[in-house]
């Protein structure tokens, strides 16, 4: 069910992007415009992709202050996009303040523990808890905020779904079998994400750095 497929679309190249989402426009059910090509594009790239016609996820991972990032979603109200990313590791303050910035279609989801992070990354940054503790804990934080869902890893969205039913739960980290890890470290097969209880898959590079982004799609559409 091609719904689900968010494609990730990291790139400077605007004309890039749009040439990309056009292609596999029919079996995704959005894109993903994150930090690279939000520096380079701007809110005016943003409205040129919207203008495609397809749900836009705007993933600045934003993390700051509550006031600050509060006044970030403020200014970015204008591109109403679908769904918009906090870090979890921000705050309840923060998230709460999020969500009451964020326009009221807006899905807020806050980032637990990246999926480029296992448990010696974790360690090394003072968390002495495994990955599916910590996201256990902030998606217990983000839910008790009032915001829409987390992002985590495949490994973990089962355990999320079950402590929060009603809880939107976005899973990158996504390779199908055999699949170039790239930097990820947690990952996990679309198929096996969506069983797990994933409500949308993020991808990216199986399918922007195929040689045939249409067909990387649909095969993978095919796998769901
Ligand atoms: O924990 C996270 C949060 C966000 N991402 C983003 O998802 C895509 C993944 O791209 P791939 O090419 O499929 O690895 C990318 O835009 C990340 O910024 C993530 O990977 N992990």
């Amino acid at each position: 069910m091609s719904g689900c497929i968010y494609v990730a679309l990291d790139t400077t190249d605007l004309v890039r992007a749009k040439t990309i989402a056009t292609k596999v426009r029919n079996h995704v059910g959005g894109i993903k415009l994150g930090l690279e090509f939000f520096m380079a594009n701007g809110q005016a790239g943003v409205r040129e992709m919207a203008a495609l016609g397809l749900p836009v996820f705007l993933d600045l991972k934003l993390h700051d202050i509550p006031n600050t990032v509060a006044k970030a979603i403020q200014a970015l109200r204008p591109l109403d996009p679908a769904i918009l990313t906090v870090h979890a590791a921000g705050g309840r303050a923060m998230m709460e303040d999020a969500k009451a910035a964020a326009p009221p279609g807006t899905k807020v989801v806050a980032v637990t523990v990246l999926t480029s992070l296992d448990g010696s990354d974790l360690a090394a940054i003072g968390v002495p808890d495994d990955p599916h503790a910590q996201v256990a804990r902030l998606a217990n934080l983000a839910r008790e905020a009032g915001i829409d869902g987390i992002v985590c890893s495949g490994a973990e969205v089962a355990a999320a779904k079950k402590a929060w039913p009603q809880g939107f739960f976005v899973v990158p980290g996504v390779r199908p079998a055999g699949g170039d890890a790239g930097d990820q470290k947690r990952m996990m097969t679309p198929a096996a994400a969506r069983r797990a209880g994933a409500s949308i898959l993020v991808i990216g590079r199986p399918i922007t750095a195929a040689e045939d982004p249409d067909a990387a799609a649909r095969a993978i559409e095919a796998t769901l």
